[in-house]
């Protein structure tokens, strides 16, 4: 049997990446009556029926499943942000960086547009997140600098894209190959986002090996479903201290005798990260009382 990677869905066809080409496959019958909801990244064997078609026989288990948008066995998530216009921001990082890490898939983060950086600002910001313990790719779309580190973290994976918008991910995209951006549309479409749209994940074929995944659903209002609790874990450099708290249920905020608290005072947990915690933290309390 053939194998290969389902790139898209659409009316009860599924595209079938194998090597070069794409197959369009039906699903074999006895897949619908068990409901299985075949996904965008799932791999699959399939028989070719006559010239170009073919059925999918066969789904292979998954290792992993994004939720927003659905898609299975992503690698990672590339998180993008700019050095400069739109001004860094570690609060938006930090956003950023929860939702990723709520997947628990490897998280790179680029930080694009480094031709503007000429500060400081930018470099502590990127020395915080590395001391964390995070993958930090500073690089230039423009002028190509940094880039062929990203591209081998691309080589051979399934890789989600995020980023707020302007930070250059549809010129990012393009640096790493042309026309591959305006292939993933909604990175880049200024129009359609919030409207009634119907947009389908779709992955795009990356170079000689990988694919790409745009995640348009990866929004920043995303936290309203979330439960207080669960934001301490999406702060790595907080692990090894959430034990030495006095309290079991310590979320970090109020509490006495609190290790992650007691980390900030001795300067071994970042201020700023601290804030970013904080933040959200209190935006889902606030939520919850129906006060946002
Ligand atoms: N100086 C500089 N400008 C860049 C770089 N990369 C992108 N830009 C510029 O930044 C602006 C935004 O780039 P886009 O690629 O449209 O940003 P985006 O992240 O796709 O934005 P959305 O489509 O809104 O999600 C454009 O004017 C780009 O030319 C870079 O490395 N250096
Ligand atoms: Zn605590």
């Amino acid at each position: 049997m053939l194998q290969g990677v389902i790139v898209k869905a659409y009316n009860s066809y599924y595209y079938v990446q194998d090597n070069h080409k794409t197959i369009m496959c039906t699903l074999r019958g006895r897949f619908k009556k068990e409901r299985f909801s075949l996904l965008v990244g799932d791999r699959v064997g399939y028989e070719i029926t006559n010239e170009d078609k073919g059925v999918i026989e066969e789904i292979l288990p998954r290792q992993s499943m994004l939720i927003r948008p659905m898609v299975a066995n992503v690698d990672q998530v590339v998180l993008a942000f700019a050095a400069a216009n739109p001004d860094i921001n570690t609060v938006l990082i930090d956003r950023f960086l929860v939702l990723a890490e709520l997947s628990n898939l490897e998280i790179v983060l680029c930080i694009n547009k480094m031709d503007y950086a000429d500060n400081q600002e930018v470099d502590s910001i990127i020395a915080l997140y590395r001391n964390i313990g995070y993958t930090v790719l500073p690089l230039s779309a423009k002028t190509g600098w940094g880039l062929d580190a990203l591209r081998d973290r691309l080589y051979d994976k399934i890789t989600a894209f995020a980023g707020p918008s302007g930070v250059g991910k549809s010129t990012l995209l393009n640096a790493l190959q042309p026309g591959l951006a305006l292939a993933t549309g909604s990175v880049s479409e200024k129009i359609g986002r919030g409207k009634h749209t119907t947009r389908y994940a779709e992955l795009l074929p990356f170079a000689n090996s990988g694919f790409v995944v745009d995640t348009p659903g990866f929004s920043l209002a995303e936290f309203n479903h979330l439960e207080e609790k669960h934001i301490m874990h999406c702060f790595r450099e907080f692990h090894p201290l959430i034990e030495a708290c006095k309290f079991s249920s310590c979320i970090h905020i109020r509490e006495p005798q609190c290790a992650v608290k007691q980390a900030v005072a001795d300067g071994t947990v970042s201020q700023q990260r601290y804030d970013s915690y904080q933040e959200i933290v209190l935006e889902i309390q606030a939520n919850k009382k129906g006060l946002y």
